[in-house]
């Protein structure tokens, strides 16, 4: 390490996100750790998505932030219409010029890129980065599993729609339809993002590293098969702040970048509540719910009597029952908390979530047991490893109209707060929790990949 600070000008790398919380949480992470090993970064996202952080100023002062346009500066997807499609039309269109500009800007402020980090959904900054001839490195948010999916209908292995019955992939357990991001099943409407998913592997063999948020652990044989397709893939997660891992960055204290504003009176509510008593619930920046999802959730919650501590977006808030009140004496309902340090807390019991990727990481990380109520993009997959792979999760069954019902939570969260299953759960997460922080940890296989990759940076 000494030795790679003085004897050169640190390697300068710009680390592009997705414009959306579940993809600049980790990367902000991912950062950090590369700024604790001498690297200086750049984090860039779009404009719009900057406008509107709630802070965005609240980044390490080693990591300035820069943007780029998606074409839709003033009104985000808003501007495109409302259509996610509509939006990455545009965004494809725009954002490939608009990084080479932020490229060329910073090479005259003195301050070249020498390595692009990009998420791999904007597989066309890899492009960019050959034409500039720096390191161009795919960063995906997604596990790897989920990944291998994409992968094989990029190679037409999967055809959509499927037909069959089960999806049999190297390395994976058999996969219903049900168990296939739910892209499989709205692909008429959602064509374009299945197009921009497959599109992660159209040039990833240029890529010089390709990196997972996970751990190596998590899913051994996938990531071992992968390797040999791109022998510079490495999982280098989980990127969460150190803090809640093995406290070795100590700079990376409370730093985030929240498009929402934290209500952090949380953590004062739990503070009074039994120890293993609190479920949590969370389903993400993004997905909405329709009002009777989310009628069925709330008296579910309820009618299991035991503490909640339930976020529900600002968005999200007029579908909530008229009679569900925001405080009472189970349950705290909050438009957006610190949920890290939620998770960190001994009062909970367990997380109600969606099963988006980064929820799933904290959770393992922090050793909660989690009740699946995954709902669109990777989540159902995510849902799948969890219930029969990681077994640190019950999935709760979905009826024909693919809500979940309030009987069906409650006796979920039955299962795993009062029988022999749950308390088998409790032990697996202890476990997988030991695992991640060993990962993440000095000589820990994630940690050896992050060294590994800004050895190389060093030696460019
Ligand atoms: O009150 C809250 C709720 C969430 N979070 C954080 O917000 C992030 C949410 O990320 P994630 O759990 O991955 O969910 P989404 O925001 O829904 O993420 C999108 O992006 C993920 C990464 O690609 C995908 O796995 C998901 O399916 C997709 O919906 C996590 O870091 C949470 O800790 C908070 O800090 N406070």
């Amino acid at each position: 390490m000494g030795e790679k600070t003085i004897a050169r000008k640190p390697p300068h790398c710009l680390v592009l996100s997705y414009p959306f919380q579940g993809h600049i949480n980790p990367m902000l992470q991912f950062s950090k750790l590369l700024v604790h090993e001498g690297v200086k970064v750049t984090l860039a996202t779009t404009r719009f998505f900057i406008k509107n952080l709630h802070n965005n100023n609240n980044l390490p002062p080693s990591i300035s932030l820069e943007s780029i346009s998606d074409g839709c500066d003033n009104g985000g997807i808003q501007e495109a219409g409302g259509s996610y499609n509509a939006y990455i039309q545009r965004f494809w269109q725009v954002g490939p010029q608009s990084l080479v500009d932020l490229l060329e800007k910073l090479a005259k402020l003195g301050n070249p890129v020498d390595c692009i980090i990009y998420n791999s959904f904007l597989s066309w900054a890899l492009d960019v980065a050959k034409r500039f001839s720096i390191v161009g490195a795919s960063y995906f948010t997604h596990n790897m599993a989920v990944n291998s999916i994409f992968y094989h209908v990029q190679l037409g292995k999967i055809k959509v729609p499927v037909i069959e019955d089960e999806v049999s992939l190297p390395s994976m357990p058999k996969l219903q339809l049900g168990d296939l991001p739910s892209f499989f099943l709205t692909y008429e409407e959602d064509g374009p993002v299945l197009e921009m998913l497959k599109g992660q592997f159209s040039n990833l063999d240029k890529a010089d590293w390709v990196f997972c948020n996970a751990i190596y652990e998590l899913d051994k044989e996938v990531v071992d098969w992968t390797t040999k397709i791109w022998p510079k893939y490495r999982t280098i997660g989980p990127n969460i702040p150190s803090k809640f891992l093995d406290k070795r960055v100590k700079e990376d204290e409370e730093y985030d970048v929240a498009q929402f504003k934290s209500e952090d009176y949380c953590i004062e509510w739990l503070a009074d509540k039994p120890k293993g008593s609190v479920i949590y619930v969370s389903f993400g920046s993004m997905v909405p719910f329709d009002e009777e999802q989310l009628r069925e959730i709330a008296y579910g919650l309820r009618n299991s009597d035991r503490y909640f501590l339930w976020v529900v977006r600002a968005s999200e808030e007029t579908k909530l029952p008229k009679d569900f009140v925001k405080k009472s004496e189970k349950g705290l309902i909050v438009t957006w908390c610190s949920q890290l340090q939620v998770l960190a807390h001994e009062a909970i019991a367990c997380f109600v979530t969606h099963c988006g990727w980064n929820s799933v990481l904290e959770a393992l990380s922090l050793g909660v047991p989690t009740i699946a109520i995954p709902k669109w993009a990777d989540q159902s997959t995510n849902a799948k490893y969890i219930e029969d792979v990681w077994k640190v999760g019950i999935r709760v069954p979905i009826d024909e109209k693919r809500i979940v019902r309030r009987e069906d939570l409650n006796n979920c969260i039955k299962e795993m707060m009062e029988s022999e299953k749950g308390e088998e759960i409790k032990r697996n997460a202890i476990e997988w929790r030991t695992l991640m922080t060993k990962a993440a940890s000095e000589g820990g296989s994630s940690h050896k990949n992050v060294i590994e990759f800004v050895n190389s940076l060093f030696s460019l």
